[in-house]
This record gives C-alpha cells, sequence and structure tokens, in this order.
C-alpha cells in the first residue's frame, strides 16, 4: 500500500502579469509548502475502487470527475499502464480555497502511479502530464519552493525558510480562481522583487486579492482578522482565494493567533501548520 501527502500550496506572492489569448493570464509567483494536507492511499486490488473520507469528502461526493482519477487516467494514456488500484482520499483541506488541495491530489496521485508502475526516472514526462492537469500541479508535484512564471507552471526551485509558522484561515467560501482572474483589472502592476524567498514574500503582492474580495467580500474580514493578531511577520491571501495564511515569529504567537480567530469565528475552518 501506498500513503503519498498532499501538502497545501502557498502563494507567498502571486503577480499576474498578463491576459494571454489562450484565456489563461502569464503570472509569477513564489510557491511554498505546508506540512499539512489531504492524504492519498493507494493499493493494488481486484477492481478498480475511488473512495472519498475527511472532513471536506462532502463536498465532492457528487462531483464525477475527481482530479485524482484524472491524473490516474492521464498517467495511463501519457506515460505507462497500471494495475487496477483502490484509491482512497482523505480530503482535509477546504475546496477551491486556493491552498491547491486539487491540484497536491493530482500531484500525489501522478507520484503514486510513478511509484507502481516504477516509472519515476521519466521526470519530463511526468511533469508534461501535471501541467495539462492543471497549472498548479506541476508546482505540487515538485513540492518545493519554486518561482513559477508563465501560467505558473515554468519553475525555478529556491531555498525557502522551512519550520515558520504558519496559520491558515478560510472563511467557508469556495472561490473559483476562473471568476477570480476574470475579475481582475488588466493591470500590470510590475513583477516579483529579487532577493531570497523571504525577501520576494516580505515585498511581492497577491494580485488576485483585489479581485478575489470583489467575488467573496469575506475574505476582507479574514485579512483583516489576521492583521490584528499579534506576532505575524506576513499576512496574505493564497492563490485565487478564499484562504488566507498569516506567518509567525514562533509557535506559540501562533497558537494565540488560532484560538483567538477560533473563538471570534466558530463558523471559520483554520490549520496550524509549518512552511517545509
Ligand atoms: C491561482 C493559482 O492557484 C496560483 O498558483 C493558479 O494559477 C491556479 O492554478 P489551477 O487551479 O491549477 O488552475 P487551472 O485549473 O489550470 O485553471 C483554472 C482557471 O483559472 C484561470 N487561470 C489559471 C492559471 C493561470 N495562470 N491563469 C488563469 O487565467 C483560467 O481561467 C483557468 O481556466
Ligand atoms: N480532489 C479534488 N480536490 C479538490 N477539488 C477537486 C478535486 N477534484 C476535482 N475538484 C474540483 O476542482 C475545483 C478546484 O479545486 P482546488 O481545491 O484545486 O482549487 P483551489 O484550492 O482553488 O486551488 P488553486 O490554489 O490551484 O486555485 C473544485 O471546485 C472541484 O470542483
Amino acid at each position: 500500500m501506498i500513503v503519498e501527502a498532499a501538502p497545501a500550496k502557498l502563494n507567498l506572492a502571486l503577480h499576474v502579469r498578463r491576459r494571454r489569448e489562450d484565456g489563461y493570464h502569464d503570472l509569477e509567483t513564489l510557491f511554498a509548502f505546508v506540512a499539512d494536507g489531504d492524504v492519498l492511499t493507494v493499493a493494488l486490488a481486484e477492481a478498480e475502487s475511488f473512495t472519498l473520507t475527511g472532513p471536506f469528502a462532502g463536498g465532492l461526493m457528487h462531483e464525477g470527475d475527481n482530479l485524482v482519477l484524472r491524473a490516474r487516467r492521464a498517467f495511463a494514456e501519457s506515460v505507462a499502464s497500471l494495475p487496477p488500484l483502490a484509491v482512497t482520499l482523505d480530503k482535509r483541506l477546504p475546496v477551491a480555497s486556493g491552498i491547491g488541495g486539487g491540484s497536491a491530489d493530482a500531484a500525489a496521485m501522478l507520484r503514486a502511479c510513478a511509484r507502481i508502475a516504477r516509472t519515476g526516472a521519466d521526470e519530463a514526462r511526468l511533469t508534461a502530464v501535471a501541467s495539462a492537469l492543471g497549472a498548479d500541479v506541476p508546482a505540487c508535484l515538485a513540492g518545493v519552493t519554486a518561482i513559477g512564471d508563465g501560467r505558473g507552471d515554468r519553475l525555478s526551485a529556491l531555498d525557502g525558510f522551512a519550520g515558520t509558522p504558519v496559520l491558515l484561515v478560510n472563511p467557508g467560501v469556495a472561490v473559483s480562481t476562473r471568476d477570480v482572474f476574470a475579475a481582475w483589472d488588466g493591470i500590470d502592476r510590475g513583477p516579483l522583487p529579487t532577493g531570497d524567498a523571504a525577501t520576494i514574500a516580505r515585498e511581492g503582492r497577491n494580485d488576485l486579492a483585489v479581485p478575489a474580495k470583489s467575488v467573496a467580500p469575506v475574505i476582507g474580514e479574514v485579512i483583516d482578522a489576521l492583521d490584528q493578531l499579534a506576532g505575524t511577520t506576513l499576512v496574505r491571501m493564497s492563490g485565487s482565494g478564499a484562504t488566507c495564511f498569516a506567518l509567525f515569529a514562533d509557535a506559540a504567537t501562533r497558537a494565540a493567533g488560532a484560538h483567538a480567530i477560533g473563538a471570534a469565528y466558530p463558523g471559520w475552518w483554520y490549520l496550524e501548520t509549518v512552511l517545509t
């Protein structure tokens, strides 16, 4: 039995540069990953099966085309054939929330397929399959701190700041990535700053925050709530929202922050974790 972690992705900075002819946008982003996320379990079986468990399984139960199954199909079509697999996805991350849940699951499935088919060496083929599944999937496949440009799928790794305490907060509103990009005002506000990852994060922006707030105004409340916490070193929305994150100087102030959010907003989801 294979267990693959599907950790949440963060966009520590996300600069949107240009709308392209193909409907996508050229962007520059600083990807980072945290220690927690969904968990995918894959076992050889008599027959194919797919089981959803976990706190956020419900929202996906009635959708036909889970990204995990699309990844399995894409792998079988483009890389290597597979035996029947029993797949279980423990869905712990909120759906359509800017932390790449579906992309992380698809990437974890590709990693599992590569282990089962023993095609691990064929990185380029796997990355091409990942890219066709979604702009975030190559970053999730690599799973390391990286700058992404193009659609966000052209990656160059850099040293991150692993161990930094993070609090993720989501107000329980699903936000469509497509709708948020469509609400972007078309103004190029400039490239990512240069420097190490910490500098890029600190001096960067998320250009999707304003359009995301126009789609889901509650995101403004999440940012305000995080801004009021003691000990934060950075507060920002991730991806196309609605999840926002705060980085903290230490785990004690993160715990105090999580407690304050939980008490003031009992309906919101939050996760205490660390950058990897
Ligand atoms: C916002 C980010 O999460 C930042 O990492 C990603 O760019 C989104 O990546 P993703 O969820 O894997 O996105 P996809 O599933 O490929 O695209 C969903 C939709 O988002 C829009 N989209 C996505 C990525 C991109 N660079 N430009 C876009 O305009 C397109 O309308 C697309 O149809
Ligand atoms: N395993 C999955 N997990 C989450 N969403 C899935 C999955 N499979 C299919 N989907 C569909 O994909 C959509 C986008 O989900 P996802 O969680 O990847 O978005 P996101 O959190 O906004 O990611 P990103 O940060 O890449 O924008 C969902 O609305 C859902 O309909």
